[in-house]
């Protein structure tokens, strides 16, 4: 029946006030008001319409998001937004697109790579999409190692130009050779981007300066055919119907191509006329800046794609009923299970299926709270860097690369959790968690394999203890390090379950945790001759020293969090509750870490488990209302199990009787391949 909210029962239980939660969600009043507006737009827009992208040929599919780009660019334009309104606009047409590398890598690539002049010329015209750009570093042979690149870029000073060469052989210092040396992966570049950021090793007068980027234009601005030396194209048919397959991620090749010297982008490094190569007085690392930048973002965005999954995964979880009795007479299941008025159990109300998706919806509210702290810590390097102050860079490099890995990592397995707590019907297009899992997947991937990023991480950490008692004090996210003496003699002083409800002592249970793995580690590689062997040989245990320090940054900025003023009716108790089963699920799960430290007793891990059930209980009528508080509309969750009003069972069918399949009763091929097998059979049997 239209109009009926079969969750209303569920919405009323709610015990905090979810209009101030959106508000905390959103960061502030005046986001949620934006992305408010901005959702309704997108949502109420017919050309927006996404649910049939699973069934669309490639072709189709790629020409539809071309479309769909091309209107909400007029929309921009027409309806005069501002920057902040456009990209959330991007955000809820929720396709991915050519535009994601325009707006996320190309332009950070020119904001922060280029001088100033260089900015003037290009960025008016990426801000028009006069140009469109991509950003083309992985090549076939070298994605994680991008000192490995082959791509030159050589100064020719006779005509002022950089000669850039994709090498068609790799080069003999390589164990394996690749035929083809190309840039293949970036997203944008297959079809549609007309320039790209190319990173390529810069070679002056014969020598090797490393690699650089550089602005190409790939294609003609009149026809949009590929200029003389280019040859490009899209890669091919990624994981999962419809989902990446919006994206022309492409393959390119460089055949001599010549472009002037001022498109080498100098703000770090300069080559002058006479062929010269300048350092700027800033650290090379520098060149990587575009990706701390876009790491950061990609952390802000985990929430986003794991708690769409969870708010799908927990309304459908109310609505579906299993087990119990049919017909309200004696129960099967036992007592403790609510029931509805049907006598049948919600599968929410599980302890096991709390036990696997309250975990979910803590980490979203957890990389939400992480991901804003990460933006404001960006910031503040930024500003560091623009006055020539470095010294918070390694932190910042190791925090994004870290965060980016432990949140890109639990999103994409929450979001196949999620798919198992719907049970068979998770598995359905239509519950739109096959989609999200196959868009959010290759996050691990790109923008740093999440192992390469922790081992980043570990590095930094080996460092870090390795300056211990050398009088630099550790600061920012690593300072527990200049408290090590004591977290690795303190013990933890829980006796009840509620103890675990003291955030200090959480805090120094994490500290205790991590401090311990990363000087075990450290102690461990002080036995090896050579370091770098020794890095490689104790590599899985630094990792998970990486997994704890950065676990440790996610809790405390939590913590931190419920240290802010926070209003709203039972918001901040709520938030209490939600951070505690966020910080307990990880002690659980990483038990025999936290017990292998001997921090904690075998007795305190139980209290601490204990504590967890009664926080689920606390959580669990409020659960709709804290995925409500995301305030996604039932277009952006693209989502039948995850609609607003609960009404699951009659969309599913009604979907199903859409599917092309069901355009004619006797299926396309019936009378090549069907009847004359079933007429066969009829004769045999006859016989
Ligand atoms: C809305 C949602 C978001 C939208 C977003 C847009 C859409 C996105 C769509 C998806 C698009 C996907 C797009 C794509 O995928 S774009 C391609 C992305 N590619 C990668 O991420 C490659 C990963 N590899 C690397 O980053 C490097 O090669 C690593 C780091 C692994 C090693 O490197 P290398 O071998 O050279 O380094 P080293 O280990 O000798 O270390 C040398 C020194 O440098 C320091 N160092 C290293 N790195 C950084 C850094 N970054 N900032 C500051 N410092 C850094 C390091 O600490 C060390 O310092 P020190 O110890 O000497 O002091
Ligand atoms: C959907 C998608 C979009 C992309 N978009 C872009 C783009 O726009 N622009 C662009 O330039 N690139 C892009 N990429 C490429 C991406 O950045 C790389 O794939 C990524 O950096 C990983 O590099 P790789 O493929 O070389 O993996 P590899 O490094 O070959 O990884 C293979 C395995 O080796 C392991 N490994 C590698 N090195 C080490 C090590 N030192 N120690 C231990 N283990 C190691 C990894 O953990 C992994 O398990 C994209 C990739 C994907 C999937």
């Amino acid at each position: 029946m239209a109009g009926v909210d079969y969750l209303a029962d569920e919405r009323n239980k709610a015990e905090f006030d979810v209009d101030s939660m959106k508000i905390v969600w959103a960061g502030s009043r005046h986001t949620f008001e934006v992305a408010d507006r901005i959702s309704k737009l997108v949502a109420n827009d017919p050309a927006f319409r996404k649910d049939d992208r699973p069934m669309l040929p490639r072709k189709e599919l790629f020409k539809n998001t071309l479309r769909k780009a091309a209107y909400a660019w007029k929309l921009i334009t027409e309806l005069r937004l501002s920057e902040e309104e456009a990209s959330k606009l991007r955000f809820f047409v929720d396709e991915p697109a050519y535009t994601d590398l325009h707006w996320g890598m190309f332009v950070p690539a020119l904001k922060g790579q280029c001088t100033d002049e260089q900015q003037s010329k290009w960025l008016p015209l990426a801000y028009k999409m006069q140009i469109i750009g991509c950003y083309a570093q992985t090549e076939l042979g070298h994605g994680s190692n991008v000192q490995g690149l082959e791509t030159t870029a050589t100064f020719d000073p006779q005509t002022d130009e950089f000669v850039i060469h994709s090498p068609t052989l790799t080069s003999s210092k390589c164990y394996h050779t690749v035929e083809v040396l190309c840039t293949w992966w970036p997203g944008g570049l297959g079809k549609v981007s007309t320039h790209a950021v190319v990173y390529a090793r810069l070679i002056t007068d014969g020598k090797d300066h490393g690699v650089h980027g550089f602005i190409v234009q790939l294609r003609s601005m009149e026809d949009h055919k590929p200029l003389p030396g280019i040859t490009v194209g899209d890669i091919g048919m990624k994981f999962g119907n419809g989902a990446y397959n919006t994206m022309d991620n492409g393959v390119l090749t460089l055949d001599h191509v010549r472009i002037p010297r001022d498109q080498m982008m100098m703000r770090v490094s300069q080559v002058t006329r006479e062929g010269k190569y300048k350092q700027s007085d800033v650290p090379r690392q520098l060149v990587y800046g575009t990706m701390v930048y876009v790491r950061q973002k990609i952390v802000a965005d985990a929430s986003c794609a794991l708690s769409k999954a969870v708010c799908i995964a927990t309304r459908y979880s109310a609505v579906r009923r299993q087990f119990g009795s049919q017909n309200g007479g004696p129960e099967t299941q036992s007592a403790h299970y609510r029931k509805s008025y049907t006598g049948l159990i919600q599968v929410i109300d599980y302890k096991t299926q709390q036990n696997r998706l309250f975990p979910l919806l803590a980490s979203a509210y957890a990389f939400r709270f992480v991901g804003e702290w990460l933006k404001w810590l960006y910031t503040d390097v930024t500003q560091r860097l623009a006055v020539n102050d470095f010294s918070t860079l390694p932190e910042a490099h190791a925090c994004t690369a870290g965060l980016k890995s432990l949140t890109t990592t639990a999103t994409a397995d929450g979001i196949e959790e999620c798919r198992k707590l719907c049970g068979g019907h998770g598995y359905l297009c239509t519950s739109g968690l096959p989609e999200l899992f196959a868009v959010y997947v290759p996050a691990c991937t790109y923008e740093g394999d999440n192992i390469v990023l922790l081992l980043q991480v570990a590095r930094f950490l080996m460092k870090t203890v390795s300056q211990i008692g050398s009088g630099k004090q550790p600061v920012g996210t690593i300072a527990y390090m200049g408290r090590v003496e004591h977290l690795l003699k303190s013990r933890c002083s829980v006796q009840r379950a509620e103890d675990w409800l003291n955030p200090s002592q959480v805090l120094e249970a994490f500290e205790a945790r991590a401090a311990r793995m990363s000087v075990s580690c450290a102690q461990n590689l002080s036995k090896f001759s050579n370091p770098e062997e020794g890095f490689a040989e104790l590599s899985a245990d630094l990792v998970e020293a990486a997994v704890a320090h950065c676990q440790l940054i996610v809790v405390s900025k939590f913590l931190d969090k419920l240290q802010q003023d926070i209003p709203g009716k039972g918001v901040k108790q709520l938030l209490q509750a939600v951070c505690g089963i966020y910080y307990l699920s990880l002690l659980h799960k990483h038990q025999g870490e936290f017990l292998a430290t001997s921090y904690i007793t075998p007795k305190q891990a139980a209290l601490a488990s204990d504590q967890l059930r009664a926080l689920y209980s606390k959580v669990r009528p409020n659960a709709i209302a804290l995925v409500d508080s995301f305030n996604y509309t039932d277009h952006f969750l693209g989502s039948i199990l995850g609609c607003y009003d609960g009404n699951v069972y009659p969309k599913l069918y009604e979907a199903a009787k859409k599917d092309p399949l069901n355009d004619t009763v006797v299926p396309d091929g019936y009378h090549e391949y069907l009847k004359p097998l079933l007429k066969q059979q009829l004769h045999s049997a006859k016989l």
